[in-house]
């Protein structure tokens, strides 16, 4: 029986700690969300993600800014759906829903369970449906608010200004493109720095060495960041008007991009 644990307000979800990259690996695979990642998922986000829990809080109160009525708020790269179900506790809007999309298998399954928990706990919800899924094949419907939690990094870097074009066309007057991602700095000392402070905050919520460089090895050839001021340019050119940082924590920061 795993332990569980409540992470998006009175939703239980797995505690399982993430041990992953504990023992010394002969060959470290590239990182991949699969099943074994899906138990630990919870834990390795928050331990690793510096502003994580802050990120997801808010941006159910961002969005509820944004929201139009009769209109989609999309969570794509949904992974458990911590996003989708702040959206749903914070937006009260007329006839919006939430679609959630990630193309991992073993992540769909269990965010649907997750919110079915929170269907059982909370009455008057958005309704939400979770589709397994490509974000690059995805007909968009008409929407008010898309968050890109931390997705946009595992996109092909060539693919990321065509995604978000679509996006841009997809949204509605008065909604908003909320992106977070992990950055880079152009500046080689500030990239240095932040990037040794990322360590030390890995660190300090109980990661070892052995598990800082076998974690970092395995995301180098699936997580690709870009810097602040590649993510304003390739917004701008995907047609967005409007770029505005909300939050930074070290090398992750969240951005408002508007229509
Ligand atoms: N092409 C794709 N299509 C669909 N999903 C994808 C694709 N590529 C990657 N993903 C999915 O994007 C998610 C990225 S995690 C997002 C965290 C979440 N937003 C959170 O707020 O908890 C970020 C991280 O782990 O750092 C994974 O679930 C992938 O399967
Ligand atoms: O762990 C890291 O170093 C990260 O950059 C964040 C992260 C979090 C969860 C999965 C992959 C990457």
């Amino acid at each position: 029986m795993p332990a569980f644990s409540t992470y998006a307000a009175g939703t239980a979800v797995s505690k399982e700690p993430d041990r992953l990259f504990a023992q010394p690996l002969a060959q470290v695979p590239d990182f991949a969300f699969n099943e074994d990642v899906v138990r630990v998922f919870p834990d390795m986000i928050k331990r690793s993600v510096p502003g994580y829990p802050t990120i997801v809080e808010n941006l159910g109160v961002l969005a509820a800014q944004f929201a139009q009525p009769n209109s989609v708020l999309y969570d794509l790269g949904s992974s458990l759906g911590a996003v989708t179900q702040a959206l749903r506790r914070h937006v009260r809007t007329d006839g919006c829903r939430v679609i959630a999309v990630d193309n991992s298998a073993a992540m769909v399954e269990r965010c649907r369970e997750y919110l079915n928990g929170q269907d059982s706990m909370f009455q008057e919800l958005l309704p939400v449906e979770v589709i397994e899924g490509d974000i690059l094949a995805l007909d968009f419907q008409p929407a008010s608010v898309v968050a890109l939690n931390f997705t946009l990094q595992f996109i092909a870097p060539e693919q990321r200004t065509a995604l978000l074009s679509r996006i841009r066309q997809s949204l509605l007057p008065g909604g908003a493109l909320i992106l977070s991602e992990k950055l880079r700095f152009n500046d080689p000392e500030e990239h240095a720095l932040l990037t040794d402070l990322h360590v030390a905050f890995k660190r300090a919520n109980g990661y070892s060495e052995l598990e800082i460089a076998q974690k970092r090895s395995a995301i180098e050839n699936v997580m690709k960041p870009d810097s602040l001021e590649e993510h304003r340019e390739r917004l701008l050119a995907a047609g967005f008007s409007k770029v505005v940082p909300w939050f930074q924590c070290l090398n992750f920061a969240s951005l408002i991009a508007l229509p």
